[in-house]
């Protein structure tokens, strides 16, 4: 039996304009949504990804700004330009396009943004928010997994969620939304002596680590549903996320693919935080 795909362009789009309603709404009221972008540097993978973002903007009828700067901006200039986003009423939402230049310190910069403008959920104060269930933005990623998981229309309660990775941006965030849904969570990693031992106890599995072929089907259990956050690329170049995936389909119930399932969801999170702040301003 082949597991049902979990489509994140279709679903992404069904937001998008649920987005747009919402942003048409206040553009009437004189509060047009507005995100600024910061590109720092010249990764093409950014990019790309900036490119996209803006585009999603116009697409939903927010104001936008992109602000790009070379390599060699000092921390400090980065600093004050967020700083004068802070205070421009005409901009809800503050990203900064990560990775940055080694000699720009990522914490700082994300401290910097204020609170109420912080749209990727990437502050301190956004992770506390997250972890005591007080309204907040939540990380775009691990957000766009939870709406994947939700478009299944499995019930998590009392469900074994098993989280592969702990950063700080997926991981550990992944680990709290699916705690806040009922789940039974646990988050493995690196340190994980035998990781099959934990996935084949898991109803749903989300794999962010970054390597390739970390969840084979022998490691799934049959039924389980598959989220996919990986993005590697395979020894012909094509894109591939962490799971099997012509294995594991085999086995799960649900599985998202890559590309195509987390990675536009995590723009559209995006948008979706950038109404809410201009929803809350
Ligand atoms: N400030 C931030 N920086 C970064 C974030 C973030 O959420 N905030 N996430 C990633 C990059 N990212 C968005 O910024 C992102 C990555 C991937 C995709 C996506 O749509 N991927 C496609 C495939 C694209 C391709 O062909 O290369 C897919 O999976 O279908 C969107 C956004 C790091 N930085």
């Amino acid at each position: 039996m082949s597991a049902q795909l979990i489509d994140g362009i279709a679903l992404s789009q069904k937001l998008r304009a649920e987005i747009a309603a919402r942003a048409a709404v206040l553009t009437a009221k004189g509060k047009q949504p507005g995100l600024a972008v910061i590109l720092v540097g010249d990764d093409p993978a950014s990019h790309v990804y900036v490119r996209n973002k803006v585009k999603g903007c116009e697409d939903a009828g927010f104001y936008s700004l992109k602000e790009q700067y070379p390599a060699d901006l000092s921390e400090a200039a980065l600093l004050e330009r967020i700083a004068a986003l802070n205070a421009d009423p005409k901009i809800h939402g503050i990203l900064v396009q990560m990775p940055l230049p080694k000699h720009i310190n990522p914490h700082k910069v994300i401290e910097a943004i204020s609170t109420t403008k912080d749209v990727d959920g990437y502050s301190v104060l956004s992770a506390g928010e997250l972890m005591t269930g007080l309204e907040g933005f939540r990380p775009c990623t691990p957000y766009g997994c939870m709406k994947l998981i939700e478009s299944t229309g499995v019930d998590l309660k009392g469900k074994h969620a098993v989280v592969i990775g702990r950063s700080n941006t997926v991981g550990k965030p992944m680990g709290l939304l699916l705690l806040q849904a009922n789940a039974t969570v646990t988050i493995c990693h690196s340190g994980t002596p035998d990781l099959g031992v934990f996935t084949r106890q898991a109803d749903v599995v989300v794999a962010a680590v970054g390597r390739r072929n970390v969840l084979t089907a022998d490691m799934v259990k049959p039924g389980a549903i598959v989220i996919d956050v990986g993005m590697n690329r395979n020894d012909e170049g094509k894109l591939c996320g962490d799971v099997d995936f012509a294995g594991v389909k085999e086995v799960a119930s649900h599985i998202t693919p890559v590309p195509g399932g987390v990675g536009p969801m995590t723009i559209t999170m995006l948008l979706m935080n950038t109404v809410e702040a201009a929803e809350r301003a």
